[in-house]
């Protein structure tokens, strides 16, 4: 079933623009697998004119003939349909003579399979583009997701296309509030299962079949048919060739060890060596390098920033026999569910409440805060703890108090914040008698904020 398209408006709105300008349009479409950039395209061609060419992992002749017959047929053109064309700059010199009267497009889905292939083709494309392709009737798109072949060949510095490209898009995952559009399941199931599948369209898509969490990562994780038994593996090696080095960097962090030095222990190669496989998987997205808020310390922690792996690295790779043996049956995610509970606070929830504020996690010498959100305009500072779990009111209102004290270590060791208003904020997944939190303490008036699921997820309508 193909599902109605969901979101993307400000990439569609992109796309438009770049139609709508004049002279040729060269635009660049990457991101990981399964994230949506085919259905993207084929929303944007609706109602268009035009060529979209899907290629294949095979030979370069193979490809070129490809293309050539899709070219041939939208420009009714039997000469070309008759010719021999040996490599891929007699194709866009072909392209080049031969425009198109009306607007066009030219796309070609999994860029990179040519690439791979022959790298001819960006100095062909780069040639043909600087002797004129640039002032045709063409809007190519180029989209990709084998994202090393990408940045390196196609969006570096070093690539023929730089400088001749008029747009680059990164397709990212989808947030919770159109992720959920997904799923029929409810609101609470929903976003484990967002915490596990991030918001991949496909992976959704595969959700959606389940009424509840628990089923979806019974069948589907945790089973040797199920669909991303083997997924990390295939998107892993479909990218890297030294895929045991990359496991031993995700299973490290999975587990908790997010320094180099620790991650590099774990796959026993020199701390040093371990820095350009760490910028291999943040060119992925799969990882990201996190420092401490408002602080200017340099070195930081990797942790793992793609919900499936990290998922797939905290629960399959070490069950695997169990699981293999069919008798795996965990069911305790919480300290999981905890960590992407504040980070899904911090990348969607605060910038939605506090949208001019800037926003991070802070840690000092064993001191941590969750979240703290400055708004140098309103010169306002909120120090904010995120707890997955239930809290009830008392309990809520030690949690503030107990971080109002700590939210001194980060006065003391950043000393720019005195003259800011200062607020205390708790999130938590549930809060049971939450009005009676402002009563408690009649003397903070609102500057203890308190939100529970069901208020957060209002900022998000
Ligand atoms: N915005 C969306 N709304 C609804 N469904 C979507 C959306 N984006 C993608 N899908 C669905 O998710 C699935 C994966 O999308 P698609 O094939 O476009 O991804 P892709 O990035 O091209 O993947 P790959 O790189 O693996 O080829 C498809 O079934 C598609 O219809």
């Amino acid at each position: 079933m193909i599902r109605d398209f969901i979101d993307r408006e400000e990439e569609r709105e992109v796309l438009k623009k770049e139609w709508n300008s004049d002279g040729a349009r060269l635009i660049i479409i990457y991101g990981r697998r399964r994230v949506g950039k085919t259905r993207l395209v084929n929303e944007f061609i609706k109602g268009k004119e035009g060529i979209m060419f899907f290629a294949e992992d095979v030979t370069v002749q193979i490809q070129i003939n490809g293309l050539k017959a899709e070219i041939a047929g939208y420009l009714n053109d039997e000469l070309l349909q008759g010719l021999t064309i040996k490599s891929w700059t007699e194709l866009f010199t072909y392209i080049l003579k031969n425009p198109p009267e009306k607007r066009s497009y030219l796309i070609i889905d999994e860029f990179t399979y040519l690439i791979k292939s022959d790298k001819s083709i960006l100095s062909a494309i780069q040639k043909a583009w600087d002797r004129g392709l640039s002032d045709s009737n063409w809007c190519i798109i180029l989209s990709g997701s084998l994202l090393n072949l990408m940045s390196e060949y196609a969006l570096s510095y070093t690539s023929p296309l730089y400088g001749r490209r008029t747009r680059d898009m990164l397709l990212k995952p989808l947030e919770f509030k159109d992720a959920k559009l997904f799923l029929s399941q409810n609101e609470k199931d929903s976003l484990k299962t967002y915490f596990t599948t991030g918001g991949v369209p496909e992976y959704l898509q595969k959700a959606s079949e389940y009424g509840t969490f628990e089923e979806f990562v019974r069948n589907e994780f945790f089973s040797n048919f199920g669909y991303f038994y083997r997924e990390p593996y295939f998107l892993l090696s479909q990218e890297f060739r030294e895929l045991k080095t990359y496991q031993g960097i995700l299973s490290a962090i999975a587990e908790g060890r997010t320094k180099p030095s620790e991650i590099a222990v774990n796959c026993g190669i020199d701390t040093r060596k371990i820095y350009p496989y760490l910028e291999g998987l943040i060119r992925l997205g799969f990882i990201e390098k996190e420092t401490p808020f408002l602080s200017s310390q340099k070195s930081g922690i990797y942790i793992i920033k793609d919900s499936v792996i990290d998922f797939w690295y905290s629960f399959v790779s070490t069950n695997r026999s169990e699981i293999e043996r069919g008798c795996y049956t965990n069911t305790d995610f919480n300290k999981y569910f905890g960590k992407k509970f504040e980070s899904f606070v911090r990348n969607e929830i605060a910038p939605a409440i506090f949208p001019k504020a800037r926003t991070g996690r802070w840690w000092h010498k064993g001191e941590e805060i969750d979240l703290i959100a400055v708004d140098d305009n309103a010169k306002m500072i909120v120090f904010a703890e995120v707890k997955y779990g239930t809290k009830s009111a008392s309990d809520a209102l030690k949690i503030l108090k107990k971080l109002e004290k700590k939210s001194e270590y980060v006065n003391n060791s950043t000393k720019n914040n005195e003259d800011y208003i200062q607020k205390y904020a708790l999130f938590a997944g549930e809060i049971t008698d939450k009005d009676k939190i402002m009563d408690r303490d009649k003397t903070k008036g609102d500057n203890y904020l308190v939100y529970d699921l069901d208020d957060m997820l209002k900022y998000l309508m």
